[in-house]
């Protein structure tokens, strides 16, 4: 039936019931984590499989094994600590793995994902133990197709690849970035519905520009400077070209491009493969949602805000854009929204008759309309430019000043300020602050997740603004449709998908809390999958005349859950024989 992996497939019985068909029986059946049910194997499927003796006597129950690795998890001192633990177990036996997140989701999300994943990244030479995923490096490149080959899943369908160019918030981290890619793919596969065995990650390893890197010897990626130019653009075409030979049906998410590569590599290959960018779409996506959110919770509209982006890479060109796409929705002309929305890189605001990369030029502020302000700083743009909302990409740990945050409270009465900088050191401004600086007023959302605040005996809860509330929906949604492109109407659909689910389901806030994650999801990947339909991308037949309760039954169905499913060998296979 379903050709999963060289190792297994899934099929039904004469009821209906799922059962792997596995290739592979004895110990390395116990060393594959897709199917090691370790303590779970029944005594029948131990004696059929060629595992009696291999394993203790006892047998478990996925509960108590999920009881047995949460004492466990607990047990470790550090958050890297954690994380390597539960690496370990991801590495060991998946379906307990995910099960386990489930349960727990709230307490682990910081522990997989940011911001401990940002310390991984940077020990992740130190931290290695076992393979996972795909590594593409300019040592074999030129033998991607073989690599490829060397997969043992027959079906993947999604893939998060990075250069490493610029992860989270702290630059380039060589081989290290892989630990982003898995740490993406464990959302899509917990709060995304995507089964880890369709799931893979990527690290295309062109060098580093790290010279520490390149000579710590404990270092274990590739010792030489990044590729640029033919060469790079060679690479990444070698790459994309294998993926789409062996996996057609497959989407790319590509993550943590340092920002001319990210927009360089999206418009190259959109149209080639059904690939997005998660800092540019998904940023400007979760963005848009938050700041709808936070305009409702002032009882104003988008189009009322003067907007602040500080940060003009990747994630913050992604935000103006959404942004801006936002307040066209809500009637704004093209020179109304210029006056509006103002974006800032290092060298202050963006005006048009200043150098910079071709990327920020449609973000630039008409010369005429700052020509007459006393300065293009932060400051200066706040105050003159009269702003409301003020979010942080330039990943600048605590580049919100006082003045600054005080500034924007001076011209509104909730002023909107999110800092979205990852990981937590990265963050423009601690929420206390925020909310000190404004006397509570202000309405606070961090990339990096952060504790409610106490203010004048008011509680404030601090949303987390992460596009990890985006891209797990919004790739489902691509791979359930078979999305032939991912269109900017797809995104548009994820952020207002994101707010319309926060406004029903938790009215008082900016994000749902992150245990929401997975219900987040879901409503982001019906609308996104509507929107592919509507777009006519969607290649899948069985949704194309779906209804939206047909669609979320659809949705619901192949949503993947950790469950141990019965074995059996199949036909021709002998213990021991692989
Ligand atoms: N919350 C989220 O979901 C989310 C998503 C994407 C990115 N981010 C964060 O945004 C930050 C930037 O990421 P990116 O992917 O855009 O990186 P990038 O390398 O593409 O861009 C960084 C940009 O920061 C700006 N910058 C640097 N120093 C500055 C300064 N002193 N003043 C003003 N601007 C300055 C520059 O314009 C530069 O282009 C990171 O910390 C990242 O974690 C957050
Ligand atoms: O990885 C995250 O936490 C969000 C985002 O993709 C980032 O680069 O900061
Ligand atoms: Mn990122």
């Amino acid at each position: 039936m379903a050709r999963i992996s060289r190792y297994y497939d899934v099929n039904r019985d004469e009821d209906g019931h799922r059962y792997i068909d596995v290739k592979v029986t004895g110990f390395p059946l116990l060393h594959l984590p897709l199917l090691n049910k370790a303590t779970a194997f029944t005594d029948g499927e131990r004696q059929r499989l060629g595992l009696e003796g291999l394993l203790p006597p006892g047998v478990s129950s996925l509960d108590e094994q999920k009881h047995r690795s949460y004492l466990r998890f607990r047990q470790q001192s550090s958050p890297l600590e954690k994380h390597a633990y539960l690496r370990a177990l991801q590495d060991q036996n998946e379906i307990l793995y995910f099960a386990m997140l489930e349960d727990h989701l709230e307490e682990m999300l910081p522990i997989i994902y940011t911001p401990t994943v940002g310390e991984a990244v940077q020990q992740f030479s130190r931290l290695y133990r076992s393979p996972r995923g795909l590594a593409v490096s300019t040592r074999n490149v030129l033998r991607a197709p073989q690599l490829l080959q060397n997969v043992h899943q027959e079906d993947v369908r999604m893939i998060v690849a990075t250069d490493s160019s610029a992860i989270l918030g702290i630059g380039d981290q060589g081989f290290g970035g892989m630990a982003i890619s898995i740490g993406k793919l464990s959302l899509y596969t917990v709060a995304g519905g995507v089964g880890p065995d369709k799931t893979l990650p990527v690290e295309l390893d062109v060098g580093t520009n790290r010279q520490d890197l390149i000579e710590d010897p404990l270092y274990i990626g590739e010792r030489h400077a990044r590729l640029t130019g033919k060469a790079y653009d060679d690479f990444i075409d070698a790459f994309v070209r294998a993926v789409q030979d062996r996996y057609p049906k497959a989407i790319i998410q590509w993550e943590d491009f340092s920002k001319d590569a990210a927009f360089h590599v999206l418009e190259r290959y959109r149209k080639v493969v059904p690939s997005f960018n998660d800092d540019i779409q998904g940023t400007g996506a979760v963005t848009l949602a938050g700041v709808l959110r936070a305009c409702a919770l002032k009882g104003e509209a988008l189009r009322d805000q003067v907007v602040a982006i500080h940060g003009a890479g990747a994630g913050g060109a992604g935000v103006a854009a959404a942004i801006r796409e936002g307040m066209r929705r809500e009637g704004l002309t093209e020179d109304e929204i210029a006056a509006r929305v103002f974006v800032l890189d290092s060298r202050g605001l963006l005006t048009s008759d200043r150098a910079m990369e071709d990327y920020k030029r449609p973000l630039a502020t008409p010369a005429a309309v700052a020509a007459a302000w006393s300065g293009k700083d932060l400051l200066s743009v706040v105050r003159e430019g009269r702003v409301t909302v003020l979010l942080g990409l330039s990943g600048q740990g605590g580049i919100f000043s006082e003045p600054v945050v005080r500034a924007v409270g001076a011209n509104t009465e909730r002023p909107v300020v999110f800092p979205l900088s990852n990981p937590t050191a990265n963050t423009e401004a601690l929420p206390e602050d925020v909310l000190r600086w404004t006397d509570g007023r202000a309405i606070v959302a961090t990339g990096s997740p952060f504790p409610d605040v106490e203010w004048d005996g008011m509680n404030h809860q601090i949303g987390q603004g992460n596009n990890a509330f985006i891209f797990p929906g919004l790739g489902f949604a691509a791979v359930l449709t078979r999305a032939a492109e991912i269109t900017d109407a797809m995104v548009t659909a994820a952020a207002y998908a994101l707010a319309e689910y926060t406004a029903q389901a938790w009215p008082g806030r900016t994000y749902p809390p992150t245990r929401a994650l997975r219900a987040a999801s879901r409503r982001v990947a019906l609308r996104v999958a509507r929107q592919a339909i509507d777009d006519g991308v969607a290649r899948e037949e069985k949704v194309r005349h779906l209804d939206d309760a047909g669609l979320e039954a659809f949705i619901e169905r192949r949503f993947w859950l950790p469950k141990y499913l019965p074995y059996r060998t199949a036909p021709g296979a002998s213990p021991d024989a692989t």
